[in-house]
């Protein structure tokens, strides 16, 4: 078993009837879906899940576990999801799989959220993985013309065959290239402030359990704040 399999089954087992769970989004996330669908199958858990893309819509669909929108449910009682980098005092970076929009209106929504991670994930400060910001496309080279002068080096997120990628919501990613990021806080804000940007990958005081894969096994960290 690999240590992103390892910590989405454990992760799985936070799940309890009746539950109204966040589905997370990546190839961590991935086995944390699968489980919880064998669990459904299996064990006949009865959960409600709120898919934070339309990857893990489709995957989720085809397990069988019944699905709500995030508008058609009161609240949401635990979301599981992956990251891309989480810092010492459990900031995260989210977005390297382009879903970073609907994850984070899930996870603001949820009462509790769990990050599922690889040890290679955890960092001391955040930035060396780039930060993936949605933007509209209507004046998206605007926005990236200001991200260079700023020095923050900006760069369209592409696919294979060179073309621009399109979010769930037909948005755009520029993806800054920071290397670190000394004021987390301030950023977001300033990012927050920008018209056109619909959202940033900064996930800032948000996780409330972090389940790290280690060579050594799984380790759980509960975030005090
Ligand atoms: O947009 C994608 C999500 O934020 C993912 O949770 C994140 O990129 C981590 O994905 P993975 O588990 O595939 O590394």
């Amino acid at each position: 078993m690999n240590l992103k399999q390892m910590v989405g089954i454990e992760a799985a087992n936070y799940v309890t009837d009746g539950m109204i769970v966040g589905l997370g989004t990546g190839s961590t996330a991935f086995y944390m879906v699968e489980e919880i669908g064998r669990r459904v199958n299996e064990e006949k858990l009865s959960i409600t899940g709120v898919t934070t893309s339309k990857r893990t819509e489709e995957h989720a669909q085809a397990l069988g576990i019944p699905l709500k929108s995030i508008d058609d449910v009161t609240h949401v009682d635990l979301t599981i999801d992956g990251a891309d980098e989480i810092s010492r005092d459990f900031q995260g970076i989210k977005g390297g799989g382009a879903a970073l929009l609907f994850e984070k209106v899930v996870a603001t929504y949820s009462q509790k959220n769990i990050w599922i991670v690889d040890e290679s994930k955890l960092v001391t400060n955040l930035g060396k993985f780039p930060l993936p910001v949605e933007v509209i496309p209507y004046g998206s080279r605007q926005l990236f013309r200001l991200f260079e002068e700023k020095n923050l080096h900006p760069a369209f997120r592409k696919l294979a065959d060179g073309s621009l990628l399109l979010t769930d919501s037909s948005n755009y990613i520029i993806d800054l290239h920071l290397g670190n990021i000394e004021q987390p806080k301030k950023l977001a804000a300033w990012l927050d402030s920008l018209t056109g940007v619909v959202e940033h990958g900064l996930f800032l005081d948000i996780a409330d359990k972090v389940i790290v894969g280690t060579a050594e096994g799984v380790k759980t960290m509960n975030v005090t704040r």
